[in-house]
């Protein structure tokens, strides 16, 4: 699979990418099998391909890097429990220590053996250091146990107080770094961290008790021979060599087939929300997804298969390499017995020296090993919180008006980051100067993507406008303390959040800050109308909204609409944003919310409203036309319906709609289908999808999509009715 992915075309052009890639170098996924693009599967899910990992890795590096690797791991053992992590240091300390004393008392038991004499006086000779062995193996099991309980508490720690971070990083950057598809990238990555902090803690005890070990052995073996210390290393070099390379390999793949990963985990979620499954049934999405599921699996596990291969292969070679080098160890050992400069019993201790040596090596490497893979995941982390610190919203700033009678926008002009690349991106809003005086009702109107929502973004502060102010009152909003801002405004989004949590707290989430009164909490809801909807639920306030718990409701797309309007008069913001607040409610609903809405500019809120029901801006007190991102148009809605332009045209298209006749439906011969064009209203464009062919038949006069079906003006939608 990994060899089809390196063949496939990632340009569609049909060329080999490459005939043979060389089987170390991580294949990247390819386009389709990344994304699916066309091939088989056909269609282009839109996920755009990893661009690269940011490695920095070989031998040296790692080596160069295991003193600050040691200090991280120390340094998040600090922050978590300062008591655990002085234990756990000294603890291993003090067990590598007693090994190398211990090894010392061996030596000198070995010594006192093989030397001169009687038996009965060797024998004597050697008890106290015999005792001397007992003592500190019986320090290093106390050790070891102290250590055990202290790892024990740290590891925990370490990592809540790392996820503590990681979330918080989440929560505290701009909106735009959140939507940024590179820091989500990071975000996705860097949540291996906590877990990789928490084991690094057990990985970094180890090695510092192996590394002192070691350091023993090697002074012995100095002391014993000049030769034998490069001997014990050359017998250890190739696994340190094969398990850094395989990890290295391992953590490449991670960062080349991270966002691969990341797409199939999409595919699995949404095949499993409830939010999809009615599609998924209906359109029978779910084969489609599945399909794409599985070819990505696929790809993913001939990733791992070719991972597997390369460490077996260098696992094989590290086996041979280290066979050859034990052989030349124990060769020079029995040449220097023989040439007779080494006495027996150095020998012995040699030997001893050697296996305590190899073995204290073989665990450092391992252990280093180990410690340098988790501490590529806590360096993802880390970048996460420096690359969050620097987009993080900023703290503190001017003071805002208390009591500012306008908000005015200078020649803002706002393009979303991180669109397609080699298209040139246009601004979401052009050079928009327009002013929302305040304690009124102010509308934004427009056609999709004109900009409405963009700008009432920017207006509560979550972009930055590239170019351009906005100022309250002359204060300029860049310069002042974001939460103040945001304290002022209370938003219903177009796609607000549907907590899964009771009624009660969806509300209350509009300012968790207050304290939760059922008075609050009330007025909020009858300023929303939700009472009686509230009152049907089966546990009222407290019915929990989340389908998929135990005694979860769910509630229709106009009931959330309402709860959402109770969340915003919860809050009780200075300004109000509604954006499209009545689009699922039906037609008594929607007279009563926008009533509501008049009610509440009578006590001095300030409301911007952001709908398509033309009828329902009749009672604002200015509006502002956006068209394709610039205003065109702003007036009281009887100038601009006096004026004649955009809103006047908009307007008489929605009132048409409830006076022009309904035309006769034309009747067509059973079979008798056209092509889609001749059904269409001039300038109805169909989208992409529905010309593919599906390859199921339509049946003869089958419904026609919606769009193409509404010519202008011409029927009436109950929907629309407002
Ligand atoms: N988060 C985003 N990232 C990138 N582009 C965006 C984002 N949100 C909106 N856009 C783009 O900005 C433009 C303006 O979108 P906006 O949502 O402000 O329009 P709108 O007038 O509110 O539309 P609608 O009436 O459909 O709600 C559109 O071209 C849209 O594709």
């Amino acid at each position: 699979m990994a060899g089809k992915g390196q063949d496939a075309d990632r340009s569609g052009t049909g060329a080999p990418r490459r005939k043979r890639a060389r089987r170390d170098r991580t294949p990247e996924p390819s386009d389709s099998e990344v994304l699916l693009f066309g091939g088989p599967l056909r269609y282009d899910m839109g996920w755009s391909q990893h661009q690269g990992a940011f490695l920095e890795l070989n031998f040296r590096a790692m080596l160069r890097r295991l003193p600050s690797m040691l200090a991280v791991c120390f340094r998040l053992a600090w922050q978590a429990d300062r008591r655990a992590a002085r234990t756990v240091l000294a603890a291993e300390i003090g067990q590598g220590l007693a090994q190398a004393v211990s090894l010392l008392a061996v030596n000198a038991v070995l010594a006192r053996l093989i030397a001169d004499g009687p038996i009965e006086d060797r024998l004597r000779d050697a008890v106290p250091a015999l005792v001397a062995v007992a003592v500190v193996m019986t320090l290093a099991a106390l050790l070891r146990a102290a250590s055990t309980y202290a790892t024990g508490r740290l590891e925990p720690r370490v990592e809540r107080v790392a996820t503590e971070r990681y979330l918080e990083c989440a929560a505290a950057v701009e909106l735009a770094a959140i939507e940024d598809h590179t820091f989500h990238k990071l975000l996705d990555t860097a949540k291996w961290g906590a877990q990789s902090a928490r084991r690094m803690i057990t990985y970094s005890a180890r090695v510092v008790n192996a590394l002192i070990s070691l350091v023993a052995a090697a002074g012995v073996l100095t002391v014993l021979h000049p030769a034998l210390l490069p001997l014990l290393i050359t017998m250890t070099l190739p696994s340190a060599w094969s398990a850094l390379t395989i990890a290295r390999r391992r953590y490449t793949s991670f960062h080349a087939w991270v966002q691969h990963s990341r797409a199939g985990q999409l595919i699995a979620r949404l095949l499993t929300q409830p939010e999809s499954a009615p599609e998924i049934r209906v359109h029978g999405v779910g084969p489609f997804l599945l399909r794409h599921f599985r070819a990505m699996s696929e790809t993913a596990e001939a990733e791992q298969a070719r991972l597997a291969d390369l460490a077996a292969r260098t696992g094989l070679i590290a086996a041979a390499w280290t066979g050859l080098a034990t052989v030349a160890t124990y060769a020079t050992l029995g040449g220097l017995l023989l040439a007779g400069t080494m006495a027996l019993s150095v020998a012995a201790t040699a030997v001893l020296a050697i296996r305590t040596g190899s073995a204290s090596l073989n665990t450092l490497v391992l252990e280093v090993n180990s410690l340098h893979e988790e501490a590529l995941f806590v360096g993802d982390m880390q970048r996460l919180y420096a690359e969050a610190d620097e987009r993080a919203i900023p703290v503190g700033g001017d003071p805002l008006p208390a009591e500012p009678d306008e908000i005015r926008l200078e020649n803002v002009t706002f393009t979303y980051p991180g669109n397609s690349p080699g298209k040139a991106a246009r601004p979401a809003l052009s050079d928009v100067t327009l002013s929302v005086p305040l304690g009124r009702i102010v509308a934004l109107v427009g056609e999709n993507g004109s900009g409405k929502t963009t700008l009432v973004k920017l207006l509560a502060g979550l972009y930055r406008p590239d170019s351009g102010r906005i100022l309250w009152d002359g204060v300029d909003a860049a310069d002042v303390d974001r939460r103040e801002l945001a304290e002022r405004i209370a938003m219903v989004a177009q796609d607000f959040k549907r907590w899964p949590f009771t009624a009660r707290v969806n509300v209350a989430v509009g300012r968790p800050s207050a304290p939760l009164t059922d008075e609050r909490i009330a007025a909020a809801v009858a300023e929303a109308g939700a009472q009686d909807m509230l009152a049907d639920l089966p546990n009222g306030l407290d019915t929990l909204l989340a389908r998929e718990f135990s005694g979860g409701h769910q509630l229709s797309g106009g009931q959330w609409q309402r709860l959402g309007i109770a969340r915003a008069a919860y809050r009780r913001g200075q300004i109000l944003i509604v954006d499209e607040p009545t689009a699922a409610l039906d037609a008594r609903a929607e007279l009563e919310v926008f009533e509501r809405i008049r009610a509440l500019a009578g006590t001095g809120q300030t409301v911007i409203l952001i709908t398509h029901r033309l009828a329902s801006v009749r009672h604002a007190d200015l509006v502002h036309v956006l068209d394709r991102g610039r205003l065109v148009e702003s007036g009281t809605p009887e100038e601009l319906l006096a004026k004649g332009g955009v809103y006047a045209e908009l307007y008489a298209l929605q009132a048409e709609q409830f006076t022009a006749k309904v035309p006769a439906r034309p009747r067509e011969p059973a079979g008798a289908r056209g092509p889609a064009e001749a059904k269409k209203p001039t300038g109805a464009k169909e989208p992409a999808e529905l010309k593919e062919p599906t390859g199921a038949k339509e049946p003869a006069g089958a419904e026609e999509p919606a769009e193409s079906k509404e010519p202008t003006g011409a029927k009436v939608s109950a929907g629309e009715a407002g």
